[in-house]
């Protein structure tokens, strides 16, 4: 049987002002399915995230997630329905450690907030804690586990966020341009990641380096001009002329710049 469809973008427009940024885009993701969306600096694909997650409102349109007509749903009642973005370096409680904040974001999980925090202690939420550390141990994270988060590089931060995103248990996992400002191991290290993920998990993924999107994706969905130009196979999107034009086009330009 079939995959049933997870999130439907039934024909969302956006503006800001007068700028028109999304026309009439429709889209429809299958669970389990690893889309890829790629584009232009400033065709909209971070909006198009920000509409699904709840950030931004479309100024036309809905989002169905599951069926249920989404569009008016708080951002906070979608990560806790499963639509979860990776969190941003900012989010990240900078004074504290890898394993606190992993063990906020799993105390959050299992609606204990505010409870272990206060009175930390292992005994009491042997639970919490043996959860965090299978999740350190499954990550190879043990050395960097007790370091506080400032003292670790923007790649390695980067990272922090996406793990505490899957930590979460997502049913969609939106990742924005998840390998932007990592060295190569440290990318290497989230493909590989989310290679492994669950196969049962939908991923969305905004990324720049074409090598590493087209590597991971079964879909590809390119976003130009408001809409979206074409969306198939990764094979397909590769070798589609317009595609083409776009991205080789921009960096001929650039080098005659
Ligand atoms: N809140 C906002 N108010 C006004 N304009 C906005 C707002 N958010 C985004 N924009 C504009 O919408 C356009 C699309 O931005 P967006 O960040 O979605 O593009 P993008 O495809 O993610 O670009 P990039 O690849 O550079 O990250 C840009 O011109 C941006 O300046």
């Amino acid at each position: 049987m079939e995959n049933p469809v997870i999130l439907k973008i039934d024909r969302v427009g956006m503006h800001f002002g007068g700028l028109e940024i999304l026309k009439n885009v429709s889209l429809e993701v299958k669970k389990g399915e690893r889309i890829g969306i790629i584009g232009p600096n400033g065709a909209g694909k971070t909006t198009f995230f920000n509409i699904l997650t709840g950030d931004l409102k479309p100024s036309s349109g809905s989002i169905y997630y599951k069926g249920e007509n989404i569009t008016n749903v708080a951002n906070f009642k979608r990560t806790n329905a499963g639509i979860v973005r990776t969190f941003q370096r900012n989010n990240l409680l900078n004074e504290l450690t890898v394993l606190d904040n992993l063990l906020l974001v799993l105390q959050r999980k299992h609606h204990l907030q505010n409870v272990w925090f206060k009175k930390r202690n292992e005994k009491k939420y042997p639970k919490l804690f043996e959860e965090a550390n299978q999740l350190i141990k499954t990550w190879g994270l043990e050395k960097r586990a007790n370091e506080i988060v400032k003292k670790l590089s923007y790649g390695e931060q980067r990272q922090i966020e996406i793990l505490l995103g899957i930590a979460i248990n997502p049913q969609v996992l939106l990742l924005d341009e998840p390998t932007a400002g990592m060295s190569q191991a440290e990318t290497d290290y989230i493909v590989d990641l989310l290679h492994n993920l669950p196969k049962d998990l939908t991923v969305l993924i905004i990324e720049h380096d074409l090598e590493v999107v087209f590597g991971l994706a079964d879909r590809m969905v390119v976003l130009y001009d408001g809409g979206i130009l074409i969306d198939g196979d990764p094979n397909e999107v590769r070798n589609d002329r317009r595609v083409n034009e776009i991205y080789i086009g921009k960096e001929e330009a650039a080098a005659h710049a």
